[in-house]
């Protein structure tokens, strides 16, 4: 059987930069092939534990192994380097042509002229970009600069690739393109990479694995399917999109399933609680469904409420609907749905939901919360 080790391991890891604490990460570590990204808003840390996990930027204090081999010495951190690919949201391609952007860093390596110019038109293969090779980078678009650079990293075989914000620059179609691409080359080359995003999108396209990380730490890691539908706290909860996230009252507990006071009304959940419990939970926009008739009779929904549209925002290809059903709830539609049902502001309207589509974030003695 073809096991599948670690490649990186670290641990106790701190970067204090000005003054301040700015990664605190207790244990990480990247398995072979595997594809992770790192999201998180403006200022969580992703860069610079990019920087620091390719050993680009020290760490105040923690330990390195890849592949079990400790990385403290200088010899031991110039050779572990030249096991990894990095790309930058800035393509950072230097005059001459896309060819020797390519190649660069196999001169670096020191490989033959002929097996250079093999590796360069085997990698640009791949990219689907042969007929640029004698380009100008000047004269690329930012979708080919883009290309070029990560051509120029995967062409050195790396065994990991960081990549850091490499689509951010780019216009949406190019982007979907260039990440179809990427998404394939991973795959079959069977390159690790550590991707930092700000973007749930890119993600759940790309990683096998998502880690939320929030000033510095990690906050949760998980399935990126795991992490968007069940996040653990409320802050991964309104980072990944989770617009409805309430709080209720437990009344009771039995069978698998919780029932909830909210706002006047009763929601029944999938879990367990204890009946007096405060209870935090979360629903996503686009499990919510709204009928204009009462659906109770035709859905398998153990919710339904009758609501009222508060507010109608158009929001790209899905709209949302603000709904008021004594507590509020946001749902996604699409313009057509939105025409079909005839919704507009003020419209009264049934919405509904499964149990099972409740995610229960944490709950607390009501005293405690009190408190
Ligand atoms: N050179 C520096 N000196 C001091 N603090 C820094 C330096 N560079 C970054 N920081 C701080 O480190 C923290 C993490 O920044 P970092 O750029 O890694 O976040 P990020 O998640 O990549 O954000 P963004 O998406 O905006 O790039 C921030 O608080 C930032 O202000």
């Amino acid at each position: 059987m073809n096991e599948v080790g670690v490649f990186l391991e670290v641990n106790d890891l701190e970067l204090h930069r000005g003054g301040a604490r700015v990664l605190s990460i207790p244990s990480f570590s990247l398995q072979e092939r595997e594809v992770l990204s790192l999201i998180g808003p403006n200022g969580a840390g992703k860069s610079t534990l990019l920087l620091t996990l390719a050993r680009l930027l020290p760490a105040t204090s923690g330990s390195f192994r890849c592949r079990g081999e400790e990385i403290v010495s200088n010899s031991a951190i110039f050779a572990y380097r030249r096991r990894l690919g990095m790309v930058f949201q800035e393509p950072l391609l230097f005059d001459g042509t896309v060819f020797s952007n390519v190649a660069s860093g196999l001169k670096i390596r020191g490989m033959a002229e002929k097996e250079i110019r093999e590796r360069v038109m085997a990698t640009l293969e791949l990219f689907g970009m042969t007929q640029l090779a004698e380009r100008s980078a000047r004269k690329l678009s930012g979708g080919e600069a883009q290309r070029t650079s990560l051509a120029r990293a995967f062409a050195i075989r790396p065994e990991v690739i960081f990549l850091d914000e490499p689509f951010i620059a780019l216009d949406p179609p190019t982007r979907q393109t260039l990440m179809d691409d990427l998404e394939r080359i991973l795959r079959e080359t069977g390159t690790a990479a550590v991707l930092a995003t700000h973007d749930q999108l890119e993600a759940l396209r790309l990683s096998s694995r998502m880690v939320v990380m929030n000033c510095g730490e990690m906050v949760q890691s998980g399935s990126p399917e795991e992490v968007i539908s069940r996040p653990g706290n409320e802050f991964v909860a309104s980072f990944v999109g989770m617009e409805n996230v309430l709080t209720g009252t437990v009344i009771d507990s039995r069978d698998g399933l919780v029932r909830l006071a909210v706002g006047g009304r009763q929601i029944e959940i999938a879990g367990s609680a204890e009946p007096g419990d405060s209870a935090v939970f979360c629903i996503r926009p686009e499990h919510v469904t709204i009928d204009t008739l009462d659906p109770s009779g035709d859905t398998s929904a153990r919710n339904v409420f009758p609501a009222s549209i508060s507010r109608v925002i158009p929001n790209g290809i899905f709209h949302k609907i603000h709904l008021d059903c004594g507590f509020r709830l946001v749902a996604y539609l699409t313009g057509q749905s939105i025409a079909n049902l005839n919704l507009a502001e003020g419209k009264k309207v049934f919405a509904s939901f499964k149990a099972t589509a409740v995610h229960l974030i944490r709950t607390r003695q009501l005293d405690e919360a009190a408190g």
